[in-house]
């Protein structure tokens, strides 16, 4: 038997070996000592899922998810498996291996005793590394999440809120019903939004306390994006909450816990325009909260979309065609969509019309089984994560438009609460839609528009006037009314290249908006139109919905349009939210009875008559006519370049050398032509400018007295010119002394105070309008029927009597 020094050592190493086990073996009592005296210790299912804690309690407190809702699998935190082991986990391993270890050496210490010893230090020092490098992990641990509390508490209000202006709480307590998550209100508080809207009072604890979908109708401007946006950040907070909580309640859990990566939120939109600026609202509410918000809109580079959805933001707001495009293209972040928490469909009703539905069917088909659809109507395609039916997810749809209850019968599933989809109901019903995107039965329904749709503080108004007079009431209206931003909407781009060629020679300056427009243009020019304090959009109906531009306070309908929803959308981007505003139709004689049918469909049947001073109008109509004149040669000369060019082109193209076939006296001939035709242009430019450079006068103006009753900015600046060079020529000249102008009271009259001061006296029944027209058009009809029997009765007397001879 071996002895002396190296038993002694033996000995000793043993000891330290037991030392080091009793250690590790209360350490890892401790460690289970804790989770044995956890509430839901008996769910816990798998202790070898260091993050298996989370799933299958309700014990924790908070939000309105309780804890049985927070599942990996249902709202995708995106709980990652531990790269590294938990500590607990090598705290046994470790145990176990010194066990393992220190039984080994008890079975074999004879053997090693003999002779195989000097392994014997190694093993400790592995052991004891294993120990050190276990305790630096865990101070690792510590550390990064003091840091991630840290940084918790300095987005939570922290250090964002020294630089921020003190608010009077008491002035947001209407907000304090809807339980908002504390970084939200800031967001409130900042954006000064003092009380929310009743769409949003109504939406908010339905969508974000109650977990419901909704299907919202609710006027135009009155907070909708935030109805359904706020509730999709509550829910996406709380769970974050919930996750920290846990982080710093539990050392094994670490940061990785809260760490995000799959889209949550998926709102569709009808424009590009106002898939931006959804984007841009919620990404301002959801500033202080780091969640991200990402338009993926057509007319925009696929790159740089790709790039963006590489982020892997929260919520995602596009147009169909877009999104689908890339969906269909495979994109990760588009189609990884088990963890999608809320659909939106915003401007619904849009989005059954044609152009948008079969993208939208598409990408409809594509999300996961919802608890709320019906298995056999949903087709998952091969690029979607789907999943089992045990594991269908809680995804909320929210289904939004102010015009979603003008369709009678749809009007009517509003007031029973119920969208139960018909089978006679078309495949492009919002109902089927609906249902196919996952609603469930129990939706909150909530029809907040009155029987007019139309927004409360907006007044209708209208300008009955030949379709050729429409140009010259136009500029009538923007000469003496141009005060706050105006949109100009017709229905097609002709009349749209028109009308802004008209008004750019008659010196005003407007921006153009319309769908074959480059989508850099059409952003620029929303940016211009937002930055102009007077400014002028002139639009098609591509920015009839949702454009939120504040200051817009009149809407001109220079032509109507097809159909009463977009009507209403159109008036909508006036009179938003808290503002008042105007829409002014200018009807000709054949669309009288089109504007009587589309009153008629949002009850309302009384619109006043627009106050037009009518002793301007020769005035209006002079400078006109030369405007049209002079749009007429610059038409003409542009077209001719164009034609040029366009022969030039192709014969280049195919290395032609062109003829010039003309004689010289043709070439000649041209050439006075032309310059004549310039020089004819050129005064009535000259001519033109004059004119403009005068404010407009009424028919008995007396020269010496201006009194005006409404006054545009550009007329404000021409009447300051005008007296000016008055005041310039009377100093040089004495006897023009007499002639000095004066300038009297020249209030500037928006449109809607011009509409208000002129009280009923404006008001005219379209009804009467429409039956008088209809009485006129029966008259003719019947004169037109008389004349043709009178006609026929003399050829057939005619016939008689040359059969008679
Ligand atoms: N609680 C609030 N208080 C004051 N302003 C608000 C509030 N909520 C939203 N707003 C503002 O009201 C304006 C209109 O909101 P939003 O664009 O959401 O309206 P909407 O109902 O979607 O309109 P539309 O039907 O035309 O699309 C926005 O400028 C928004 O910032």
């Amino acid at each position: 038997m071996a002895s002396g020094p190296s038993s002694g050592r033996n000995n000793q190493t043993k000891k330290k070996l037991k030392k080091e086990k009793k250690r590790a073996r209360v350490k890892s009592e401790e460690q289970l000592e804790r989770f044995d005296s956890l509430p839901w210790n008996p769910s816990l299912p798998d202790k070898d899922d260091a993050y298996s804690f989370l799933i299958g309690s309700n014990e924790l407190e908070g939000g309105f998810l309780s804890l049985e809702e927070i599942d990996e699998t249902q709202y995708a935190l995106d709980i990652p498996k531990p790269q590294n082991e938990s500590a607990e986990k090598i705290l046994k391993r470790t145990s176990k291996s010194k066990k393992r270890k220190v039984s080994e050496h008890d079975d074999s210490s004879v053997a090693e005793d003999e002779g195989g010893n000097e392994e014997r230090p190694e093993k400790e020092e592995v052991v004891e590394g294993e120990l050190k490098e276990l305790k630096q992990n865990k101070k690792k641990k510590k550390k990064k999440r003091i840091k991630l509390k840290r940084r918790v508490t300095a987005v939570a209000g922290g250090k964002e809120d020294v630089d921020e202006e003190s608010v009077d709480e008491s002035e947001y307590l209407a907000w304090n019903e809807l339980r908002l998550h504390p970084l939200l209100m800031k967001s409130i508080h900042r954006l000064k939004f003092k009380e929310p809207t009743p769409i949003q009072k109504a939406c908010i604890p339905a969508a974000a306390h109650q977990g419901k979908d909704v299907v919202g109708a609710a006027e135009t401007g009155s907070g909708k994006t935030l109805a359904f946006g706020l509730p999709i950040l509550q829910r996406l907070l709380e769970e974050r909450d919930k996750v920290e909580k846990l982080i710093s309640e539990y050392e094994e859990a670490d940061e990785r816990i809260a760490s995000r990566g799959f889209l949550r939120a998926l709102i569709i939109t009808p424009t590009r325009e106002l898939a931006l600026q959804v984007t841009d609202h919620l990404k301002e509410v959801a500033k202080p909260t780091n969640v991200r918000v990402v338009p993926i809109v057509g007319g925009m580079s696929t790159e740089k979309q790709e790039r963006l959805l590489k982020s892997r933001p929260e919520i995602v707001v596009g147009t169909p065609g877009r999104l689908w495009e890339l969906m269909s293209g495979g994109a990760v972040h588009l189609t990884e969509l088990h963890s999608l928490s809320f659909f939106v469909l915003d401007e619904a009703d849009r989005m059954i019309e044609n152009g948008h539905f079969r993208e939208l069917q598409s990408i409809i088909d594509m999300l996961p089984v919802t608890s709320g659809s019906d298995d056999a109507q949903s087709h998952n395609t091969e690029n979607c994560v789907t999943v089992s039916s045990l594991q269908r997810k809680k995804r909320q749809t929210f289904v939004f438009s102010a015009t979603i209850a003008l369709s009678a019968d749809f009007r009517k599933k509003l007031k029973r609460g119920s969208l139960k989809s018909q089978p006679n109901d078309g495949l492009n019903s919002i109902e089927t839609l609906s249902e196919r995107a996952g609603m469930r039965a129990s939706a909150a329904i909530i029809d907040l528009t009155n029987a007019s749709i139309l927004a409360h503080n907006l007044e209708e108004s209208f300008i009955e006037c030949k379709e050729e007079d429409k140009d010259a009431y136009l500029f009538y209206l923007l000469s003496f009314h141009g005060q706050g931003r105006t949109i100009i909407f017709c229905t097609s781009i002709a009349a749209l290249r028109h009308i802004s060629s008209i008004l750019r020679i008659l010196d005003i300056n407007v921006w153009t908006l319309h769908a074959q427009m480059q989508q850099r243009a059409r952003l620029k020019a929303v940016d211009h139109f937002r930055a102009t304090e007077h400014g002028i959009l002139i639009a098609t109906d591509v920015a009839a919905r949702g454009l939120d531009i504040p200051g817009v306070r009149t809407v001109i309908h220079y032509q109507l349009p097809h159909s009463a929803e977009v009507y209403v959308h159109r008036s909508g981007r006036t009179a938003r939210a808290l503002s008042d505003g105007c829409s002014i139709a200018l009807i000709s004689p054949n669309e009288t009875s089109k504007f009587a049918g589309l009153c008629k469909s949002f009850a309302k049947e009384n619109f006043r008559r627009f106050p037009i001073d009518i002793s301007y109008m020769p005035e209006v109509m002079k400078r006109l006519s030369l405007a049209r004149q002079i749009d007429k040669i610059l038409r003409k000369d542009s077209q001719e370049k164009a034609k040029k060019s366009w022969l030039e082109r192709n014969a280049e193209s195919i290395e032609l050398v062109l003829d010039d076939n003309d004689s010289e006296d043709e070439r000649v001939n041209k050439q006075k032509q032309k310059k004549a035709s310039s020089a004819h242009l050129k005064k009535m430019q000259q001519e033109l400018n004059t004119l403009l450079s005068r404010p407009l006068q009424p028919k008995t103006f007396s020269n010496r007295f201006l009194a005006g009753a409404g006054v545009s900015p550009v007329l404000q600046n021409q009447f300051e010119e005008l007296a000016r060079q008055k005041l310039a020529d009377s100093n040089t000249s004495a006897q023009n002394k007499r002639r000095k102008l004066v300038i009297i009271g020249q209030d500037c009259v928006e449109p809607l105070q011009a509409l208000r001061s002129t009280g009923e006296e404006a008001c005219q029944d379209l009804k009467e309008i429409a039956k008088k027209r209809k009485n006129m058009e029966n008259l003719r009809r019947k004169r037109k029927e008389e004349k043709k029997r009178l006609h026929d009765q003399r050829r057939k007397q005619r016939k008689k009597l040359k059969g008679g001879s």
